[in-house]
């Protein structure tokens, strides 16, 4: 795979930078969106598709596991002439193709310009006051993965990750949004119920199986990060029942309207 070492993931991430700019015909980038389950509608609402590439087209990106589910890379300009890239391909870590393909979307949007980078998920929610369609505001993470995107003596600050700035825009538009510290586990499992207590001692309140190593990468490129989570179940053990993946999509697919405005709104700010 063109990220395997020795490969330079950095340089990987410029070309496949090259290959959008080429494939879109957009230079620059302002914003990128990585959409999780649950956010599919957003990208029509964030503005007027430029461009929508095939993911396989462009450089280190590979087919998603995921049934179905074409990636697709899509040039967006908002009413206010902002250019966004969003990013429906998404790597998760449980796919064992190793941490740089789980991070190659995110360093690509860096290298097509863009300084603010969204992360949208869909989660389990440890606060029982949630609901399932309830759209939350990431405040921080804790990284349950025990890896990690950076190579080598790269020590890199995480204070303010989940930028206050970014949050405070998507709390004018929303004040109502509540927010949580995201627990990234390694999936695909979900949490056993003593997993998510767990979760809940550490000071965890969303659990899910991405976006923690993805806000990592984002701070190296030096991006403010954004991090929306969308709770589609309560996670196990909170509610009596079992959790079933058909509600899980159920959802996200009743939420979808609401959310999507919410982040076209903020994105466009
Ligand atoms: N780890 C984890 N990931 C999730 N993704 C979704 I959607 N729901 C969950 C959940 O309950 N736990």
């Amino acid at each position: 795979h063109p990220l395997d070492p020795p490969a330079d993931p950095f340089a990987v991430a410029q070309a496949a930078a090259d290959d959008i700019a080429r494939l879109t015909g957009v230079e620059r980038h302002d914003v990128a969106v990585t959409l999780g389950s649950g956010w599919g509608k957003a990208a029509e609402l964030i503005g007027e598709t430029v461009a929508t590439v095939p993911a396989t087209e462009v450089t280190g990106f590979s087919r998603p596991a995921l049934e179905g589910h074409v990636g697709t890379i899509r040039s967006v300009r908002t009413p206010q002439g902002r250019h966004v890239l969003i990013i429906g391909a998404r790597t998760h870590y449980y796919e064992n193709h190793g941490v740089r393909r789980v991070v190659h979307s995110v360093r690509t949007a860096a290298a097509t310009g863009a300084r603010v980078m969204v992360l949208t998920n869909g989660a389990g929610g440890i606060k029982d006051t949630w609901s399932p369609g309830q759209p939350v505001l990431i405040s921080d993470h804790i990284n349950l993965t025990a890896d990690s995107p950076l190579e080598g003596a790269t020590f890199i600050d995480l204070t303010d990750l989940y930028a206050q700035r970014l949050r405070d825009i998507a709390l004018s538009v929303d004040p109502s949004l509540d927010s949580g510290v995201y627990c990234q586990f390694r999936g695909p499992h979900y949490e056993t119920p003593a997993e998510v207590q767990m979760a809940k001692a550490i000071g965890g309140d969303i659990v899910g199986m991405s976006t923690a190593l993805e806000a990592i990468a984002a701070r190296q490129a030096g991006m403010e990060v954004l991090g929306f989570s969308l709770i589609t179940n309560l996670a196990a053990g909170i509610s009596a029942d079992p959790l079933s993946h058909q509600e899980v999509i159920e959802a996200g697919r009743m939420a979808e309207g609401r959310i999507s405005a919410l982040l076209a709104e903020v994105v466009g700010k």
